[in-house]
């Protein structure tokens, strides 16, 4: 058969020459091109899912870590910040008062012959004793107050913008509350006490010293009969 090579005079014939192997060699050239970009998008695709993977690994990580350093700063009994909040609390605190100056007051609460419960009543007793402690004492206090279980049944207040009167009412009314609290054991009705020592922080003093006062002035609250407050 007749290879057709022009229809209405114009040239049909197939490309041939070197004109037709640089079409080609364009053409191979772009075909593989095309694959590399699928490939290419594949794998975008597939590193972003990658990528998403991680962003929410690191914030379950995050999400932990948090976590774990919210449960490292709380009391487990009571659900109160724990000492080593309160140091880190009372180190910003002094740093401020140093900075700001103004009226900041440090308070220790100690229950009055706790082992008496836990020796009449089970230790369960007392635990419930001082998470009972914890809730009254939280709910009296300004959120800009701060309050920590500093050891077995001792409490540590940081009262910040809080002269020295304001503080020993702020102190009485919390020893006042839980002396009236209903606290119920085996059905009878177990009354309370605590002793407390207020100190207030003065220029120049170190956080130490503040420290000792109050815990100075709590001393002699329980050595002069204790349900009472002392101020240093
Ligand atoms: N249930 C319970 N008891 C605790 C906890 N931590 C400390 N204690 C007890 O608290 C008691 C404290 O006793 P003491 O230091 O003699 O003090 P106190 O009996 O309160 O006497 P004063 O402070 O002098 O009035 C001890 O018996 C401890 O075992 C706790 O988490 N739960």
């Amino acid at each position: 058969m007749a290879t057709i090579t022009s229809i209405h005079g114009a040239d049909v014939s197939p490309p041939h020459g070197p004109t037709h192997a640089r079409l080609r060699q364009l053409l191979e050239a772009l075909h593989a091109q095309q694959h590399t970009e699928q490939i290419m998008q594949a794998r975008i695709v597939s590193l972003q899912v990658e990528l998403d993977g991680y962003r929410k690994r690191l914030q379950r990580l995050n999400g932990l870590a948090h976590q774990q350093q919210r449960q490292a700063l709380t009391d487990v009994l009571t659900k109160l910040p724990n000492r080593r909040a309160w140091e880190l609390r009372l180190n910003e605190a002094l740093a401020c008062h140093r900075r700001h100056g103004g009226d900041l007051q440090l308070a220790f609460l100690d229950v009055d012959h706790f082992k008496r419960i836990n020796d009449d009543f089970g230790h369960p007793a007392g635990d419930k004793a001082l998470r009972l402690i914890a809730r009254l004492l939280a709910s009296r206090l300004r959120d800009s107050d701060f309050l920590a279980r500093y050891g077995g049944e001792e409490f540590a207040i940081l009262l910040p913008n809080t002269g020295r009167e304001a503080g020993y009412a702020v102190l009485s009314e919390l020893c006042k509350s839980i002396e009236s609290a209903p606290f119920h054991v085996r059905g009878r009705r177990l009354r309370i006490t605590c002793s407390a020592g207020l100190a207030s922080f003065s220029a120049g003093e170190s956080g130490v010293d503040t420290l000792r006062r109050a815990d100075q002035a709590l001393y002699r609250a329980k050595r002069n009969g204790r349900n009472r407050l002392e101020l240093d």
